[in-house]
């Protein structure tokens, strides 16, 4: 049994209302941070959170606010669960409260626009070595809606600092969430936040009514295209091979819980971009994401077919179909090159 710690949960959305049920059905002390003072009063006094997950009865012990700084208060571990877009300017917020070095931990997946920057990356720049322990990120295939009813699932607590993924995998555990360490945390995060761009790819290719091939085929070579722009970073190849490689991918682009996969389906059918996400009510990180890849993928002189292709489509407006007959007609290659 841990010894009982408070954790802040920063994002009282799917994931983040689902990650602070696990710790308190640990024993461990909770309180969620949302950005909506009708919510926190939701999850206190109904025990619901029914925007993010309707069929869910949240723990009693589980308590939110919408003031930040009651629920860092005596925290030891901040756990940040909100969109990449927002990443900075809360981690500006909770630098400024912060009276003492706390665990920091995210569950985001994403690349920040303009910096290109990994999450981790975002959060050193913006709270201060006195102000933090360690830094680690919690990712993996886990969709909410299934962590939330304590379906079996598995994921990685990534960080440089050993000891500290460890922390984190003893505060997680338990006989349905299952976690494991890695200290490749550039592996992890990119893995994260790539399987997204493949994702709505997959889906495009569902409501476009290709079959199982095509899908096998999108997967296996997002793989490929996500372990090289990895390798320029000096990500393990190991890793993409793990939870938050080949896991996460094959999550996102196979279930119907998947924004990304949704939001790519509806693509796929002919709808538009922004009446898709406004329809959706939670964040779709791939959108945004294919953006700062491509990006990346130019700037480091990587080969990213399949990002360039979702890209096209996204910010070009170029039609689906044409794009990929585009990649289909590409000049043949050696599979390993
Ligand atoms: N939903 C999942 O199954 C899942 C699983 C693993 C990882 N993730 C990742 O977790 C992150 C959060 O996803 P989610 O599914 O919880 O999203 P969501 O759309 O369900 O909820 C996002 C929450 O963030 C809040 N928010 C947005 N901007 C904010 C701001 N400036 N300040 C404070 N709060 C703000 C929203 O009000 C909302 O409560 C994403 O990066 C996502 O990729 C999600
Ligand atoms: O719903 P998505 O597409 O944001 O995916 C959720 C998780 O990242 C799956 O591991």
């Amino acid at each position: 049994m841990n010894p009982i710690k408070k954790t802040a949960v920063l994002g009282a959305g799917s994931w983040g209302t689902a990650l602070a049920k696990v710790l308190v059905e640990n024993g461990q002390e909770v309180c969620l941070w949302g950005n909506h003072p009708e919510q926190a009063a939701e999850i206190n006094e109904q025990h619901t959170n029914k925007k993010y997950l309707p069929d869910v009865q949240l723990p009693k012990k589980l308590k939110s606010t919408n003031d930040l700084s009651d629920a860092l208060s005596q925290a030891d571990t901040v756990l940040f669960v909100i969109p990449t877009k927002a990443m900075r300017e809360v981690a500006q917020k909770v630098t400024a409260i912060l009276e003492k070095p706390v665990l920091i931990v995210h569950a985001s997946k994403g690349l920040e626009q303009g910096t290109h920057k990994r999450i981790s990356e975002i959060l050193a720049e913006e709270i201060p070595e006195e102000k933090r322990k360690a830094i680690v990120a919690l990712s993996g295939p886990s969709h909410a809606e299934e962590v939330a009813v304590q379906d079996l699932t598995s994921i990685t607590a990534a960080s440089e600092n050993k000891m500290a993924a460890e922390d984190v995998q003893a505060l997680f555990m338990n006989d349905y969430f299952r976690i494991y360490t890695n200290e490749d945390i550039i592996g992890v995060e990119l893995g994260a936040a790539l399987k997204n761009i493949i994702a709505v790819g997959a889906g495009a290719l569902v409501g476009l009514g290709y079959g199982d091939n095509a899908k096998a085929a999108l997967m296996t070579r997002g793989l490929a295209e996500i372990s090289r722009l990895g390798a320029a970073f000096g990500a393990d190849p190991l890793t993409f091979l793990g939870l938050s490689g080949v896991g996460d991918l094959i999550v996102t682009c196979t279930s119907v819980h998947s924004r990304n996969w949704r939001a790519g389906k509806m693509l796929g059918e002919g709808k538009k971009l922004d009446d898709i996400l406004e329809n959706m009510g939670m964040v779709v990180e791939g959108i945004a994401t294919t953006k700062a890849a491509y990006e990346l993928a130019d700037l480091k002189n990587v080969e990213m077919p399949i990002t360039t292709a979702i890209y096209d489509v996204i910010y070009k407006h170029e039609d689906v179909r044409e794009v990929i007959m585009k990649l289909m007609n590409r000049v043949g290659k050696n599979e390993n090159d």
